[in-house]
Order: structure tokens, then sequence, then C-alpha cells
């Protein structure tokens, strides 16, 4: 049914599931939701695509090459009305350097409404996520969905020394 938050945060879990375990990174789910149709855009985790890739960056990326654009250019050919869900809040900072998924959801913000998260990013890599006031600048809302966030750290660090 319409907005169940719930279920689309499963989704997410069950993506973040297929995702190699590292103990540099959390494994993550996400899922890009047309609102208009209650139609799931993308999917994605992290290191599903080649380059050291987030699972955000990944919907990302696959819709960009389904629309023939760039991931710059997404923007242009979305919908207006999506909802991007995802286990873990997105990453404000990348120890890597690579452009964090914050950057990449502004870039879409005249598309993506919400943002749904299941657990806020723990501390391990990055100590302060300023993420989700990022997001509500630019006029995104942020909405934690709960009861999964055990599962969700669970499966984020399975990866981790002694997780
Ligand atoms: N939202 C989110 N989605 C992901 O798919 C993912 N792996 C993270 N993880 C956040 C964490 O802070 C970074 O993984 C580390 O900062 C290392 O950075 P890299 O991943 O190597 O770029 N966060
Ligand atoms: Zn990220």
């Amino acid at each position: 049914p319409r907005g169940d938050h719930k279920a689309y945060m499963q989704l997410c879990l069950e993506q973040a599931q297929r995702s190699p375990p590292k103990p540099t990174n959390y494994r993550v789910g996400a899922v890009l939701v047309d609102l208009a149709s209650n139609t799931i855009l993308a999917t994605g985790y992290t290191l599903e695509l080649p380059g050291n890739t987030h699972a955000e960056q990944c919907c990302f990326m696959k819709l960009a090459e389904k629309h023939g654009v760039s991931e710059e250019n997404l923007g242009g050919v979305l919908p207006s009305e999506l909802a991007l869900y995802t286990t873990v809040e997105p990453c404000s900072k990348r120890l890597s350097g690579n452009l964090p998924c914050v950057e990449r959801v502004l870039r879409l913000a005249g598309s993506i409404r919400t943002v749904y998260i299941g657990a806020m990013e723990p501390e391990t890599f990055v100590a302060e996520n300023t993420g989700k006031k990022m997001l509500e600048d630019a006029g995104i809302c942020i909405v934690h969905v709960e009861g999964l966030e055990k599962e969700i750290l669970e499966v984020a660090t399975a990866g981790h020394i002694n997780a």
C-alpha cells in the first residue's frame, strides 16, 4: 500500500545483505520510489557497481545509465516527486574522498522530496554525519523509519573486525 515505509525499508535491508562485507565501510541498501505511481525506480547496495560505490550512489548511477545521461545531469530527467529510502543515512563525508551521497542527493533536490532513513550513521569512520541538516536546509524532509535499526546496523557492520 502507499507509504508503506517499513516494507520499503525491509526491501532496502534485503539489498544491503547483498553487499560484500568490508572493514572500511558499511553495507547499506537503498531504494528510490516514484511517489506519483508508488513504483520503484531503482535499488542499490554498497559496492553493487564497480568503484567503491555507495548504495544511494548505485541507485543514481543505474538510473542515469537507463536514461542515457551522466549522474550529474540525472536531475533533468527524473519525475518531480521521489522518495529515497536508505538503511543508513546518506554520508556527508567519505574517508576515500569520493563525493558524499548527501551531495548526490542535493543535486536531485528538485525531485527527491523525502529521505527515509533506517538508522543514523555510527561514528566508526566519520565522527559526525552532518547530512541530515544539509538535506533539511535544502528543503528535503528526513524521516526516521523505526523498527529495523538493530538489524540494519548488524548488517551494516558485518565486515568490521570484532563487529
Ligand atoms: N549511507 C551510506 N551508504 C553506503 O553505501 C556506505 N558505504 C556508507 N558508508 C559511510 C562511511 O562513512 C564511508 O563508507 C567511509 O567514510 C569510507 O568511505 P568510502 O565508502 O570508502 O568512500 N554510507
Ligand atoms: Zn554515501
